[in-house]
């Protein structure tokens, strides 16, 4: 089987910034996909035109900056991470040498072998969050399987994770003490109806 290398990681967006290059349908999903899970996520867009849904995200979250330009070195001053997405493939690959030089984790999204991370297909249930990678083989697939897990989960989990959180607090004695006890109460989440023991 082909080696799968990659790491997930959770972001804090609202604690980052975010520097999306191009303004069409894939710099739309990309923003809509970080906004959605982080509404108050600090996103500069820079693009010589914008698909008209991506003016009106700007009334909808307020740390979302549309500059309308052609991109250029100083656009990366001070941003954390970068998704390069216009139909330009030179202009990606020159957004990318730039960010490497300013050692900027950037997202190519033409160009997989350029790319530090990847975004996941997002399943969420309150409080819980899966993301999704195929590995780049198949977004299809990996939307498919959200769509699976999302009804499969029930919304109920995010009431077990509140009252966890809860009992979690509360309990006093040692680390491994702790680890015994919830171990011990979420036992029934993993042992099947069948299983004799
Ligand atoms: C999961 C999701 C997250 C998101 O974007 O938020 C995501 N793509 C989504 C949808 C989607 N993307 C594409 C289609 C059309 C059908 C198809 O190709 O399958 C659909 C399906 C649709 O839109 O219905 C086309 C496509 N995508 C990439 C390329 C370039 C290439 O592969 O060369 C091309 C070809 C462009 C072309 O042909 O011109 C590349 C990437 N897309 C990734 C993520 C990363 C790998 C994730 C993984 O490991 O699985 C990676 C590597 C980089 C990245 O973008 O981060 C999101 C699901 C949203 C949801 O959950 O609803
Ligand atoms: N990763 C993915 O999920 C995925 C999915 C489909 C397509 N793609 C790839 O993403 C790329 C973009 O596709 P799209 O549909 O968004 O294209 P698009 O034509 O809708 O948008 C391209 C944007 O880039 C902007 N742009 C062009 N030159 C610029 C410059 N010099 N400076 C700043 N902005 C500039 C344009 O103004 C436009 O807004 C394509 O190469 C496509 O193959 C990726």
């Amino acid at each position: 089987m082909e080696e799968n290398h990659l790491f997930p990681v959770f972001f804090k967006l609202h604690r980052l910034q975010v520097l999306v290059v191009g303004g069409g349908n894939i710099g739309l999903e990309k923003a809509n996909a970080m906004l959605e899970n982080c509404p108050q996520a600090n996103v500069t867009i820079v693009s010589m035109d914008f698909l008209p849904e991506l003016t009106s995200l700007t009334h909808q979250y307020p740390n979302i900056t549309l500059v309308q330009k052609s991109f250029s070195c100083g656009d990366l001053l001070g941003k954390d991470l970068v998704i390069a997405a216009t139909n330009d493939r030179e202009l990606n690959y020159h957004v990318w040498e730039t960010a490497k030089c300013s050692k900027v984790l950037i997202n190519v999204a033409d160009t997989p072998d350029l790319c530090d991370f990847y975004l996941g297909s997002i399943v969420r249930k309150g409080n819980l969050k899966i993301a999704i990678s195929t590995n780049g083989k198949s977004p299809t697939v990996a939307k498919r399987l959200k769509q699976v897990l999302q009804e499969a989960i029930p919304d109920t989990i995010d009431e077990v994770l509140n009252k966890l959180s809860l009992i979690r607090d509360k309990l006093t004695g040692d680390f491994s003490a702790k680890v015994k006890k919830l171990n011990s109460l979420t036992d029934v989440l993993v042992k099947s109806e069948r299983d004799p023991l």
